[in-house]
């Protein structure tokens, strides 16, 4: 079992060479995704950097390789296409907005047969954007939808983990056919690819791979249309992300967010991004909410931000490992704390999208 305070513990160890202080420390690694045995997260570096980083990126791939019980590891370097400051500002500037949704109101990427498209985010990651896709996904299904989910979490693909699902998907009539788990349609950037083939992964390419599972999937037909996809998208407001939801259709998005001000400060990013695109963000959810993290922060941002707070979900082991085993905590404790608040949930995004 591989504990995400140790993994950090390894990848302090290693040292920035900008900053000389640990890669975690310094907010090098990014979107850390711990599960039992596996870790990865992602290098975001200027163009010129990556030779610097290059050995920073080997010595923690070792580093985690050596660490008991890992199997999988997934450090991704990638390099942005304009240095790093600029791009933040080229993230959210009128320009990236320019084509964004309000001018483009009809998206030539709408996956067919698919009613509504909602996505997950979140400013950072490891704060639980998967786990509240998946379930979020579960309790949509238990109010007798039709329902999809999506990951195109490109640094840290965790649905074949928390559906228990692997193998690729079938191809049939031209189309890629969805996993079937748990009464839900599952696609992952995991089942298609190898996570450690880091190249794959940067910024253009992954946004050409999402796209391509969103629209040439078959998540429904003309007789039983998909009612609502799912879509775990990758953490933070960085290229990928802006590509992505400048192509996809997205009728809403649910933000999460832990209760500490570092992780609100990203979903508060998050949601102006979303909202200078044109997509309704639907609400907030506080994850990890209690002793260790506080509490509250979440539904006091959602007011300051004008938006929906949807709930918090405690901190609770039995989410882990559910998530561990491949089965989402909603459905195996239907009459538990987590899925009564994944069900209030669902039941204001199902309003919100008109299901
Ligand atoms: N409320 C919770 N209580 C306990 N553990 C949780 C909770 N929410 C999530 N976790 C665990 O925290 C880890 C990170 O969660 P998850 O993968 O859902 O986050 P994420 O935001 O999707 O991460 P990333 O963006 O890095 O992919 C997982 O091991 C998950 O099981």
């Amino acid at each position: 079992m591989i504990d995400r305070d140790a993994v950090i513990a390894v990848l302090d160890a290693i040292s920035d060479p900008r900053t000389g202080q640990g890669i975690v420390a310094s907010g090098l690694a990014k979107g850390l995704t711990v599960t039992s045995d596996r870790a990865g997260f992602v290098i975001e570096v200027a163009p010129g950097d990556t030779a610097l980083y290059a050995p920073v990126r080997d010595a923690a791939e070792a580093a985690l390789k050596a660490m008991p019980g890992m199997t999988r590891v997934s450090v991704v370097l990638s390099a942005e296409a304009v240095p790093a400051p600029a791009r933040r500002g080229a993230s959210l500037s009128p320009a990236a907005v320019e084509q964004g949704r309000p001018k483009a109101p009809v998206p030539t990427d709408r996956p067919a047969h698919v009613r509504r498209v909602l996505a997950i985010a979140s400013g950072k990651g490891g704060v639980g954007k998967s786990t509240v896709a998946v379930n979020l996904a579960c309790a949509l299904s238990a109010r007798g939808l039709s329902v999809g989910i999506l990951d195109a979490d490109v640094y840290g693909p965790s649905l074949p983990t928390m559906l228990g699902l692997s193998g690729k998907p079938g191809y049939e009539d031209g189309a890629m056919v969805p996993h079937e788990a748990h009464g839900l349609k599952a696609m992952s950037v995991g089942l298609l690819t190898q996570a450690t083939d880091a190249m794959v992964w940067r910024g253009p390419m992954a946004s050409q791979a999402i796209t391509q599972m969103l629209t040439q999937t078959r998540w429904g037909t003309s007789e039983a249309p998909l009612d609502v996809l799912v879509v775990d998208l990758p953490p933070g407001t960085g290229d990928v992300q802006l590509t992505l939801i400048q192509k996809t259709p997205l009728d809403g998005v649910v933000i999460v967010s832990t209760p500490q001000e570092v992780a609100l400060a990203d979903a508060r990013r998050a949601h102006t991004l979303f909202e200078k695109v044109g997509v309704p963000t639907l609400g907030l959810i506080e994850n990890m909410s209690g002793d260790i993290f506080g509490r509250g922060g979440a539904r006091a941002e959602a007011e300051r931000l004008g938006v929906a707070f949807l709930g918090e979900l405690p901190l609770d082991a039995s989410l882990r490992e559910g998530g561990d085993a491949g089965r989402p905590t909603t459905l195996a404790v239907p009459e538990g704390v987590v899925a009564r608040c994944f069900a209030a949930v669902a039941a204001r995004v199902s309003e919100a999208l008109k299901l």
